[in-house]
């Protein structure tokens, strides 16, 4: 039996973000899980947004995007200023005490410079387990504060780093699986991993690795869903107890009805 105090680690994607009604109810729905939970927000919809308004070509690789000077400073006031404070306000309102957080923020989450191979992504963090520190993070955890995470980390050296927010949920997921039993939850605008990405109700109840192989092969999982599910199938092989993909309208029925998709190793 595990004995590990229960943990939610809740990720919220920019689809969802960018539509306040939407945002507001997941947000309600968030601040009334029952005990230790952490957000994490992406908002890649917004930065894409605000930097063609600002004359930006946005170039995105493999889901990840291109983060030049110029970039860099777009991210950081989208994701660590606008979001980030706007999601700790509306979660005050709903009574559930959070605090706004980059990987800087206490030396949380160091990342590392992708190197450059082919591409170079400019400033782009890449994680490890080792990046976080789960202590510090635990002590907060302790207080009764809710951490909501942006998807900016840094370096250490004072640079800072704009790092996937699926890979800042996975990686602080399996960071924290040794001190707690944790649930991963990637919420987004559709009802879990479809079967036909046009049809909400064709959802995969349960996927496993090798059902993975076999939807990427026949193209059925594609986009955004790739890079998402290679860090929830890291998560659910490096002692994450579950890990769920659904719909972020329907996270009140986590832990009571069939809520998206469950991951299997
Ligand atoms: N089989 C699939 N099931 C669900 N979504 C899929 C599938 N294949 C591709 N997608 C796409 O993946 C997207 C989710 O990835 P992404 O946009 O990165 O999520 P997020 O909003 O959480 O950052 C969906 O909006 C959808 O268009
Ligand atoms: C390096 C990199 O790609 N960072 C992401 C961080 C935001 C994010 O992950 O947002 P969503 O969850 O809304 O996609 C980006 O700038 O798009």
């Amino acid at each position: 039996m595990d004995n590990k105090k229960p943990l939610f680690v809740i990720k919220i994607g920019g689809n969802v973000i960018d539509n306040s009604e939407n945002l507001h109810y997941f947000l309600k729905d968030f601040s009334t899980l029952p005990g230790d939970k952490i957000l994490i927000h992406g908002g890649g919809k917004i930065a894409t947004d605000l930097s063609h308004t600002m004359g930006i070509e946005p170039k995105m690789v493999d889901g990840r995007r291109i983060t030049d000077i110029d970039t860099l400073r777009v991210v950081t006031m989208v994701y660590a200023g606008l979001i980030n404070k706007n999601i700790v306000a509306q979660l005050q309102r709903y009574q559930c005490n959070a605090i706004g957080l980059t990987g800087a923020d206490g030396n949380l989450i160091r990342a590392t410079k992708r190197p450059v191979k082919d591409i170079d992504y400019g400033f782009v963090g890449d994680l490890s387990p080792s990046s976080v520190d789960r202590n510090k993070l635990d002590e907060i955890l302790q207080t009764g504060v809710v951490p909501v995470f942006s998807a900016i980390t840094h370096d250490g050296e004072g640079q800072l780093l704009n790092t996937n927010a699926d890979t800042i949920a996975s990686t602080l997921a399996i960071a924290l699986s040794s001190l707690y039993q944790v649930s991963l939850v990637y919420c987004f605008e559709k009802k879990g991993v479809l079967l036909d990405v046009a049809d909400d109700n064709s959802v995969l109840r349960e996927i496993s690795s090798s059902d993975f192989d076999r939807l990427k092969a026949e193209n059925i999982i594609a986009g955004g869903m790739l890079p998402k599910l290679q860090n929830a199938f890291q998560a659910i092989n490096s002692g994450v107890s579950e890990v769920y993909i659904g719909k972020s309208e329907e996270l009140e029925m986590l832990g009571k009805e069939q809520f998206g998709t469950r991951l299997f190793a």
